[in-house]
């Protein structure tokens, strides 16, 4: 298995001859130039991730982390913490969002069980669990560096085995009690925005809960007074194990050159820490849908990504992506199946005018 050190070195750039290459053959498609807007962007993109102007997903899979959050302690969430564990098993009966939104997609689940508070007995688990839950951030850091490490070694190694079982389309999903508010955590230390900006309510709150929310997470910011210039910092004193995981899928996604989508508000911290410890990872991500949790408007700007849907969804669970892999399908069907001007039975003259 390689390592953390490895992987983030081997992370390269798009490859840039084939980005201008589906450049040259989306402007020579049948349309108006830049008329498929965003559809245009994603099929280019995915020339540069894989290398190939023509793209076609045979195997698609959303990887959940679950794990739970010491930070439960402080009551920052209105479900209680062993609805991560049921939830992670009701996942294993086919019957949640991620499981009816990736069959509707054709696509697979993968769960991993990275730190639950609890032992389920479900065939197909992938057994991962670093500890039951972290310790609680209001007191002291969430977990040890070496935890961290070993987190975001534990999603790599589930993505490399994925790439490795030919999956050519990834998306990343999380189930956790209390981790919208790790993830405001550690949205708050890399950026330097305050709780009003990065806090939500998550899975719901009162207002007198939503107030004790956003003091907790302040507490937690100055009781460990994490290295903004350090993610791995960040992450072990205020992350969780699911989102250490998910900057591990990320940055393994972007070692293999397999596009990887974001999910919401807790997926898209992952890309934002994975985007700090390597700047080139951000270019294999693509974003799904517009979390209602508030705080993610701030954060998507601070990643330098736009997501696509506005469905005002607030799961988690990676229910996002699933739903963007139809999106990106039909992007790269577009790349792959219409003509261009010279294939085309429009005469070229005809059209030069809305071509320009
Ligand atoms: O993905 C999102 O944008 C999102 C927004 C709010 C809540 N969630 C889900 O709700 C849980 C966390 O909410 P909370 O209030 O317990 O921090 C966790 O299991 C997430 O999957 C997810
Ligand atoms: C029921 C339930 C399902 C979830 N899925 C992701 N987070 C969740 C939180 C709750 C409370």
């Amino acid at each position: 298995m390689m390592g953390y050190q490895a992987i983030v070195k081997g992370i390269r750039p798009l490859d840039e001859k084939a980005v201008s290459a589906a450049k040259n053959r989306m402007d020579n498609l049948i349309k108006p130039i830049g008329s498929l807007g965003r559809l245009e962007d994603i099929a280019i993109q995915l020339a540069g991730v894989t290398g190939k102007v023509k793209n076609k997903f045979e195997k698609k899979c959303t990887v959940v982390m679950s794990a739970d959050n010491g930070v439960m302690d402080e009551g920052v969430s209105a479900a209680p913490q062993v609805v991560t564990l049921i939830q992670t098993g009701n996942m294993f009966k086919g019957i949640c969002g991620i499981n009816v939104l990736s069959r509707q997609a054709g696509a697979d689940v993968r769960i991993v069980d990275i730190g639950i508070n609890g032992e389920i007995d479900c065939p197909g688990l992938i057994r991962k669990k670093i500890r039951p839950g972290t310790s609680n951030m209001a007191k002291g850091p969430a977990m040890s560096r070496d935890e961290a490490i070993q987190a975001i070694e534990t999603g790599m190694e589930v993505v490399s085995g994925l790439v490795e079982e030919g999956y050519d389309l990834l998306g990343t999903g999380e189930m956790g009690i209390g981790n919208t508010s790790t993830s405001s955590a550690v949205l708050m230390s890399l950026s330097g925005c305050s709780a009003e900006v990065a806090v939500g309510k998550g899975a719901g709150l009162t207002e007198e809960d939503f107030t004790k929310k956003k003091r907790v997470i302040e507490t937690a910011l100055h009781v460990n007074k994490p290295d903004k210039n350090d993610p791995i910092d960040v992450l072990a004193k205020v992350g969780g194990f699911d989102i250490a995981g998910l900057v591990g899928c990320y940055l393994a996604a972007a070692f293999h050159r397999v596009p990887i989508v974001v999910d919401g508000f807790i997926s898209a911290v992952a890309a934002l820490v994975a985007a700090r410890i390597s700047p080139l990872a951000r270019e294999y991500m693509i974003p799904s849908h517009f979390s209602a949790e508030p705080g993610v408007e701030y954060l998507m700007k601070e990643i330098g990504l736009e997501p696509m849907l506005l469905l005002k969804m607030r799961l988690g669970e990676g229910t996002g992506c699933p739903l963007m892999f139809h999106v990106i399908e039909s992007a790269a069907a577009v790349m792959r199946d219409m003509a261009t001007f010279e294939e085309g039975a429009i005469e070229s003259e005809t059209l030069v005018d809305i071509r320009e």
